[in-house]
C-alpha cells in the first residue's frame, strides 16, 4: 500500500488542498492520500478547533470515491506537532505501507525551521507541488491553484462567502459548526 500525507492546518480546507491530493493521487502512483490535520502548530498558529477541522477534511475528503482520508494521528500523538515524529510513529505502525509526503512550494521557504527535515526525507518521499505564485526548482507538475486559507478567512470576514474556493459541504460544515463568524445551518 502507497499513501501519500498531506499534513496541514485545514483552516479551512479548500478546493487547492482536493486539488493538490488529487493530482498526486492521479499521477504519482499512490493507492491514497491521507489529510493529516494539525493538533498543536509547531509555530504556534492560531486554529479553529481540531474537531471542526476534522468535520470540515471530511467533507472534502466525501468530494472523492474513498481513497483520500483524514487521519487523526496529530491528536493520537498530541505532541509538538513535527512532521518527523508523526512520521516516524506512521512509519512504525503501519510497516507494510510506503509513505510519501506533499507539500507545497510555499513550505519550502520554512523548511530550514522544521526539526530533522533530513530524517523526513529518508522515512518517506517528498512531492514538492508547485503552488500558484512559489515557483521553485525541483516542484512536480503544473501550478496548481491560486488559493488559501488565509483568503478563505479574509473572505469570509468581510461577510463574503467563499463559495468559489470551498466545497459547498465544507462550507455547510463551518456554518453548523459557527465557525468564522458564520451562523446556523441553512
Ligand atoms: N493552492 C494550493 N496549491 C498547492 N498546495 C497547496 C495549496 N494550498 C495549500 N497547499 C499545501 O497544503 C498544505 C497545507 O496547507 P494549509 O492547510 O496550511 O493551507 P494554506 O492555504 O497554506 O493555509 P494558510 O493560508 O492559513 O497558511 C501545505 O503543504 C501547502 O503548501
Ligand atoms: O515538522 C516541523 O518542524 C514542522 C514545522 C511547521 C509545519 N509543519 C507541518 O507542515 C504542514 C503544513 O503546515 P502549515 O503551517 O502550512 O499549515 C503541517 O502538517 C505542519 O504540521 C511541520
Amino acid at each position: 500500500m502507497k499513501v501519500a500525507l498531506l499534513g496541514g492546518s485545514f483552516n479551512p480546507p479548500h478546493v487547492g488542498h482536493l486539488m493538490a491530493a488529487s493530482y498526486v493521487h492521479a499521477t504519482q502512483g499512490v493507492d491514497a492520500v491521507w489529510l493529516m490535520p494539525t493538533f498543536h502548530h509547531p509555530f504556534g498558529k492560531q486554529l479553529e478547533p481540531f474537531d471542526a477541522r476534522v468535520r470540515m477534511c471530511e467533507a472534502l475528503c466525501r468530494e472523492t470515491s474513498g481513497w483520500l482520508q483524514t487521519s487523526l494521528v496529530e491528536r493520537e500523538l498530541g505532541g509538538g506537532g513535527r512532521t518527523v515524529d508523526t512520521l516516524a510513529y506512521l512509519v512504525e505502525r503501519h510497516p507494510d505501507t510506503r509513505f510519501s509526503l506533499i507539500i507545497g512550494s510555499d513550505i519550502l521557504r520554512d523548511l530550514p525551521q522544521w526539526k530533522d527535515f533530513d530524517r523526513i526525507q529518508r522515512m518517506a518521499h517528498v512531492i514538492v507541488l508547485y503552488r500558484a505564485g512559489y515557483p521553485a526548482p525541483d516542484t512536480v507538475g503544473p501550478p496548481l491553484a491560486e488559493v488559501s486559507s488565509t483568503q478563505v478567512r479574509d473572505q469570509l470576514a468581510r461577510g463574503l462567502e467563499p463559495s468559489e474556493l470551498v466545497p459547498s459541504a465544507v462550507l455547510q460544515v463551518a456554518r453548523e459548526e459557527g465557525l468564522y463568524g458564520l451562523r446556523g445551518p441553512r
